[in-house]
């Protein structure tokens, strides 16, 4: 009981971290009950139990969700030594603090694994934000309604299962954010999503949920439920949004998507004709693919699209946020002549599996790049694949063609993406390789903040421009031969694996793209050196990582820079940081996800200027790889050797004296 509390003993134990509430109504009431000195008293006595008890608490109840988490790794430093809130406090990793109290949990990537109990949170009182994105939680979704002050709550990616309970959001009035994408989570949508009123994000995509959209009627500044299995009419209060938040369901329609069709109308003369001409045009059509396909029984499909593309487009996932850095004309003249090949494995520790295979597993779209589309398809097996279609490669012979792909085969890195398979047609090459979860950097980079998402952190940047930095040099160790090495370094086709190392994609590609059109297609042929002297060298790659090491500090997206600079000053992004003087570095070229988090900006600033010399116009003068990869390997985390995680009590501090916000700024 409060009043009782406030006169005990400060170690006496009151409701956890109530303090400050506490305090402030027993002090109103001892105004009226007792004299001036007695209350002066009674205030300070539970400011002190506040100061002492209060780190306590929040100690106890973070040290309990610690161990109701098997005690991982990742929060190793959260220990009795330190209070969480104590201006000493680096080892409580991704908790945020203001005025002493708990405000976040910032837990995202840490691999945290089992059932996540969110009741151990219910005493911090000033809890608003709660992130476990991209961890292995399982198990049914926690029940966030004791929670009931939250602001936001982020579980995405991870393996959260089961189905939610229609009152599982009910009194939250104050949630504004909710994303649980890509976990396992089905049944229908609670319904008492619809009752928050201060609701603007949902992200529901990729989850099994089904039946029907309740009626949201809040104005969403980010919604996402594609990708599950949802059914009927889309609520007229969503039809605004975007088609692409609603793509990939089982059975959704009416605006943004197509029509509902109306069961009740009764059909019309007409329409029975039209039907009957179609039913009759589709099983003509079907008995020709029928004997087509028997007399190819053993050859792949001409063209993935041709074959695959219906069921491909219906279940179109992202766009690639980025913007290639190509012009991508179609010279391949694609003919519809078969020639009998199959796939063609480079490694024998792999699943085997056949083209067909490829084609009939469920597939999606992931966008489509300079060379052609890429698909993803789900094998029986569970395993996810990547079909790349090249048709720029027609002037390679089969042999050549081959030697090159065994080549690649051989080639192994923890930052290479794989090659697994191929197929050769003469006027088509298809490459298969895994399908990677997290994407490519570039839409880390510039497609999750615009879906609302939180934008990668600086320790994650470091380890990627690292990792880029390790399998580049790989790259020109095992391939001295090729000029370029990859070739086509850019930030689409640096892929992210669960632990956030980038994986290098569509390397070494330069010996067996067509000549005429590489100009066109490939990042190597956008250097300085080809543009003024046609030519590429042993340094070009070194400039395409220049150009990803400053997208990855700015955020921007290099391509605008090729493609509204022609002619102009500022006619790449190394020109763009050089026409800003280094004192303004600092605030106007490092993105504002990473900047002003004390302890840290010395070490961007290093790699922007390696960046820099990377992208040196005159060959001469830029830093061969070799200078590049030692430069960027003794880049650390923080300019000193502190844990980077105390770089969140600096930035909490920052907040707290700018005004406590609700989330992470994300
Ligand atoms: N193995 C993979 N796993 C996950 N995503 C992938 C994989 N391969 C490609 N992607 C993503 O699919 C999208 C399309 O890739 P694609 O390689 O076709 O084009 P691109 O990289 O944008 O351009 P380019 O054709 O010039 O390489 C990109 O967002 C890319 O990052």
């Amino acid at each position: 009981m409060p009043v009782k509390g406030a006169h005990a003993a400060p170690l006496v134990r009151v409701p956890p971290n109530k303090n400050i509430n506490i305090t402030t109504t027993r002090t109103t009431m001892a105004f009226k009950e007792k004299n001036f000195a007695s209350v002066v008293i009674c205030f300070l006595l539970s400011s002190f139990h506040f100061v002492i008890s209060s780190g306590e608490t929040n100690s106890e109840i973070l040290l309990n969700l610690k161990s109701s988490l098997s005690n991982p790794p990742a929060l190793s430093g959260w220990n009795e030594k330190t209070a969480p809130c104590n201006v000493d406090a680096a080892n409580w990793v991704g908790v945020r603090c203001t005025n002493n109290s708990v405000w976040g949990l910032q837990l995202e990537n840490m691999g945290l694994s089992g059932k996540l109990d969110v009741e151990i949170l219910k005493d911090l009182p000033d809890l608003r934000t709660l992130s476990f994105m991209s961890n292995t939680l399982d198990g049914p979704l926690p029940v966030f309604k004791a929670l009931g002050a939250l602001r936001s709550i982020y579980l995405s990616n991870n393996r959260f299962s089961g189905e939610i309970p229609g009152d599982a959001f009910e009194g939250m009035l104050k949630l504004k954010k909710l994303n649980l994408a890509n976990n396992g989570l089905k049944g229908g949508i609670p319904s008492s999503l619809a009752s928050l009123p201060k609701l603007v994000e949902l992200r529901l995509e990729g989850n099994q949920f089904s039946g029907h959209l309740p009626n949201l009627g809040q104005k969403f500044t980010s919604f996402n439920v594609s990708n599950n299995e949802l059914v009927g009419r889309i609520p007229p209060s969503l039809s605004t949004l975007k088609d692409s938040s609603f793509t990939g369901n089982r059975a959704l329609c009416g605006p943004p998507l197509q029509k509902c069709a109306d069961g009740s109308r009764k059909p019309s003369i007409a329409s029975i004709v039209v039907v009957s001409i179609v039913v009759v045009v589709a099983l003509v059509a079907i008995i020709a693919a029928g004997v087509i396909l028997l007399r190819r029984r053993n050859q792949a499909p001409e063209s993935v699209e041709a074959s695959a593309s219906p069921d491909l487009q219906k279940k179109t996932g992202y766009k690639g946020a980025e913007q290639g850095l190509c012009s991508s004309p179609d010279h391949s003249g694609s003919s519809r002549r078969a020639e009998p090949t199959k796939l063609s494995f480079v490694r024998d520790d792999r699943e085997k599996f056949d083209l067909p295979d490829l084609l009939k597993a469920s597939a999606e779209i992931l966008g489509s790049g300079c060379f052609g589309s890429s698909y993803k398809a789900a094998l029986s097996s569970g395993a996810k694949m990547v079909v790349k279609r090249f048709k720029q490669m027609n002037n390679v012979g089969r042999e050549e063609f081959q030697e090159h792909m065994r080549r690649l085969g051989r080639l192994t890195h923890p930052n290479l993406l794989p090659l697994v398979a191929y197929y050769y047609r003469k006027e088509e090459k298809l490459l298969v390789s895994d399908f990677i979860e997290n994407g490519s950097l570039a839409v880390n980079l510039h497609g999750h903040q615009s879906l609302g998402q939180p934008s990668l952190d600086w320790p994650t940047r470091l380890k990627v421009i690292k990792g880029v930095a390790k399998g580049l040099a790989y790259l020109y160790k095992e391939l001295p031969s090729i000029v370029a090495a990859h070739g086509h370094l850019k930030s689409s086709n640096v892929l992210l694996n669960s632990a956030y190392e980038p994986l290098l994609t569509d390397y070494a590609l330069v010996p067996v793209i067509n000549q005429e059109n590489a100009h066109e297609l490939m990042v190597a042929y956008k250097s300085p050196e080809y543009l003024q002297h046609g030519r590429i060298t042993k340094k070009t790659d070194v400039w395409s990582l220049g150009i990803l090491i400053l997208e990855t500090l700015t955020g921007k997206i290099p391509a605008i820079f090729l493609q509204q600079g022609k002619g102009k000053e500022e006619e790449d992004l190394a020109s763009w940081v050089n026409s800003i003087p280094p004192e303004e570095w600092t605030n106007q070229v490092l993105e504002k996800e990473i900047s002003g988090i004390k302890g840290t900006e010395g070490e961007m600033i290093k790699l922007l200027k390696i960046g820099l010399r990377c992208c040196e116009g005159d060959v001469e003068k830029r830093l061969d790889l070799k200078e590049a990869v030692e430069r960027i390997e003794e880049l650390k985390e923080k300019d000193n050797d502190d844990d980077f995680y105390s770089s969140y009590a600096s930035e909490a501090d920052v907040r707290s004296s700018r005004g406590k916000s609700d989330d992470f700024n994300f």
